[in-house]
């Protein structure tokens, strides 16, 4: 029996590329930027879990430097290195599915850094598909400073507020009372049809709650995302009579493309209890594929260093867990999509290496060295799996 996992931590990239000064990103480093930070507060960083995978020594073969807190150190127990990105953007889409074998070559269409940021066509469209009065924002923003912004003036008006960032992505944020669930959503099935020739990958509703210039998001957000551009991993290993298990946003981001099975969960600990639970009842040829997005949503974005580094000590500490219950057969991938380093300004995605940790029963510990495409990842994975190859990629084990 044969069974693949692959564990994405979402934004955890192990430091810049060499093109990443094309992306403003040169100095960007997720997991060193942490780690020195944590270091400073004297606090320094311990992931006895993933350490012993090869996770440091990954990250030293990306940067040539140690983490502050880490060193050489003997007994691996994973096949490790780190790849680099093919396609052009930095954003959630582009990373999964180049890991999947599909890089995005083309050039996703993006909103411009002015106000208002959508063209003036698609917003007037929007406004009278969607009966509305208008919208706020229009610009790039943080999505959890911006409704704090405008949310009375929201509640107010019912206009919605749009905003992007530096992915493609049209975001409408709106009060789920006030304005209501549903009416977002229609929205942004208007806006999803509006956006295609812009060549836009996502419109992203953001439902949010409260009152009086204190609002919260809620957890039903919902992703219209474009479909990828050729089959991907998933769909050979459906192909094949696989079933393939998305756990958290994984369907969302392939537009349920490939998917058999769909587990939500309300954050990472969540999920890595269902995942627990998925790895009990996957079975032959089976691709189980979990995001946990709460180091991207809730730290890298929010530029948060203390969270980022609290949620890699937590999954660290579960790992085991999963670990305990691996069967002959498994093959396991810890990876990234994209780096979103917490010191670095602004709130947007970086251009960084990402882990490519490979672990399992069968699997020969090992430095795999530099990828020049996330695609290895997916290759590797088709290979152990015994399903159709992907066009993209070369298997690494
Ligand atoms: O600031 P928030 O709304 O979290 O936005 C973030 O979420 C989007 C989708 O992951 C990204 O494009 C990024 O801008
Ligand atoms: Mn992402
Ligand atoms: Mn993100």
């Amino acid at each position: 029996m044969s069974r693949a996992f692959i564990l994405l931590l979402d934004s955890f990239g192990l430091g810049a590329t060499p093109d990443a000064d094309k992306y403003g990103d040169a100095a960007a480093n997720t997991f060193g930027s942490i780690a020195a930070w944590a270091a400073r507060e004297g606090k320094p960083m311990a992931l006895p879990n993933l350490e012993q995978l090869g996770l440091a020594a990954a990250a030293h073969t990306a940067t040539g430097k140690w983490a502050e807190g880490f060193s050489l150190r003997d007994g691996f127990k994973g096949a490790y290195g780190v790849a680099r990105e093919q396609s052009t953007g930095k954003d959630t889409q582009s990373g999964h599915w180049e890991i999947a074998g599909v890089p995005v070559l083309f050039d996703w269409g993006y909103f411009p850094k002015t106000v208002p940021s959508s063209p003036q066509e698609l917003t007037d469209k929007l406004q009278e598909l969607g009966k509305l009065p208008g919208f706020l924002g229009n610009c790039h923003a943080s999505g959890t400073t911006i409704i704090n912004e405008l949310g009375d003036e929201h509640v107010a008006t019912g206009k919605p507020i749009l905003y992007t960032s530096a992915d493609s992505v049209l975001q409408i944020a709106a009060h789920e009372e006030h304005f209501g669930l549903e009416r977002l959503y229609e929205i942004c099935e208007i806006a999803y049809e509006l956006v295609k020739p812009y060549n836009i990958g996502r419109v992203i509703a953001r439902p949010f709650t409260g009152a009086n210039g204190d609002y919260k998001r809620t957890a039903n957000r919902h992703d219209y995302a474009v479909p990828p551009p050729a089959p991907t991993l998933l769909d050979h290993v459906k192909d094949a009579g696989g079933e393939v298990i998305a756990l958290g946003k994984i369907s969302d981001i392939y537009a349920a493309k490939g998917v058999s099975r769909v587990v939500k969960g309300p954050d990472n600990m969540a999920l890595f209890d269902a995942l627990l639970k998925v790895q009990d009842e996957a079975g032959d040829k089976s691709l189980t594929f979990v995001n946990f997005v709460d180091f991207d949503m809730l730290f890298g974005h929010r530029r948060d260093v203390q969270g980022y580094s609290n949620a890699l000590h937590e999954l660290d500490a579960r790992l085991p867990e999963f670990i305990a219950k691996l069967k002959d057969g498994d093959m396991v991938v810890v990876t990234a999509d994209h780096g979103c380093d917490p010191t670095s300004p602004g709130s947007d995605h970086t251009r960084e290496h990402i882990p490519m940790i490979f672990f399992g029963p069968a699997v020969q510990p090992r430095a795999l060295g530099i990828s020049e495409t996330f695609s290895d990842i997916g290759q590797t994975l088709a290979h152990h799996l015994g399903v159709k190859p992907l066009s993209n990629g070369t298997n690494l084990l």
